[in-house]
């Protein structure tokens, strides 16, 4: 029987009058990679805060390891794993030091603690810089250097804030096997991401717009159940044809892709391409043809951005 780890039920945090959070309901099974997708400003950090007992909700209900947040804050504190947005450990001490100072933070024996820093310099690919100062490193070698003092106190649930936004494709794709890792040990990762080849790799992914969850499931299930048509337009001159297309309200979208123009279609139009071929500014010459979502599609679909 699967367990579910995180559960939070009608979730609201208001700041003022902002709603930065509407009516969240999130469940999260153990070991599950669960991503968080969605425009800047629509709460992802918002709900990680909650959800780590940091910030207090206005409404809602929120369950972790079975213990209730805010009230059992303390208790949970050392099952988590919080990795920030913003590189928060110090930049003129060494990856040693920084190590040894989040070491402190729990109950471990000297022995303990010097064991668990060279297991981490070692898994993460750090020993060869222990004497190196953090503010000297690379951004993949703070954001490894981050991972492992985010996971010194093994966590049951680790939370990652855009872990990877600057760091280059190659140190992106070996930081998602250390998840896979992780995961396949049993820890649950909640991350959130602007990246929708990393949003493909979750097991399963929530799409938020203004702190409202616009979706939630597999990435295959997102893509099957997406409300629109995808259609590819390719031939000569067809850059007009991006802005004629937004002034259908039928088009969801329109987006150059290289030499095509990717057309999301709204899925009550029952025959798209027909729909498409018989506008006047469509070019006869011009091929269209059906195509698969993309996760992208998706995103775009649950959160407007194609009319922006
Ligand atoms: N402490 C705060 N006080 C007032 N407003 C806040 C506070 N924290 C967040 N907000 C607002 O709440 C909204 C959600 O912010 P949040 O940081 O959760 O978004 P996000 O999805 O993580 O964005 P990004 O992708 O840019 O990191 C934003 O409008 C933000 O300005």
């Amino acid at each position: 029987m699967t367990q579910c780890v995180i559960k939070a039920t009608q979730l609201d945090k208001y700041f003022g009058d902002l709603k930065a959070i509407d009516q969240l309901d999130l469940a999260v099974e153990k070991g599950q990679i669960y991503g968080f997708l969605g425009p800047n400003g629509c709460g992802k950090t918002t709900a990680i805060r909650m959800l780590t007992g940091l910030l207090q909700p206005t409404n809602g209900h929120i369950e972790v390891l079975g213990l209730q947040l805010p009230r059992d804050a303390e208790q949970l504190r050392t099952k988590l794993g919080y990795m920030t947005q913003k590189f928060s450990l110090y930049g003129d001490l060494t990856v040693y030091e920084n190590l040894n100072f989040i070491a402190s933070l729990y109950s471990f024996s000297s022995a303990e603690r010097r064991t668990r820093i060279d297991e981490l310099l070692h898994l993460y690919g750090l020993d060869e810089r222990a004497t190196q100062l953090a503010a000297s490193m690379s951004g993949g070698q703070r954001q490894r250097l981050s991972l492992a003092a985010a996971v010194m106190n093994k966590p049951q649930i680790l939370f990652l804030d855009e872990p990877t936004s600057a760091v280059d494709p190659q140190n992106r794709r070996d930081f998602w096997e250390t998840l896979f890792d992780l995961s396949s040990t049993g820890t649950t990762i909640l991350v959130t991401t602007h990246y929708m080849d990393e949003a493909e790799r979750c097991h399963k992914l929530a799409i938020l717009e203004a702190g409202v969850k616009r979706a939630d499931g597999t990435p295959k299930q997102l893509m099957a159940d997406m409300d629109a048509h995808v259609i590819e337009v390719s031939g000569a001159q067809t850059r007009q044809l991006k802005s004629d297309l937004a002034n259908l309200p039928e088009v969801l979208s329109a987006t150059q892709l290289g030499a095509q123009l990717r057309v999301l279609v709204r899925k009550d139009i029952s025959q798209p391409l027909e729909f498409l071929r018989t506008q006047k500014f469509v070019n006869r010459d011009w091929q269209l043809h059906q195509v698969r979502p993309s996760l992208e599609d998706v995103f775009v679909t649950c959160t407007g951005q194609g009319r922006q």
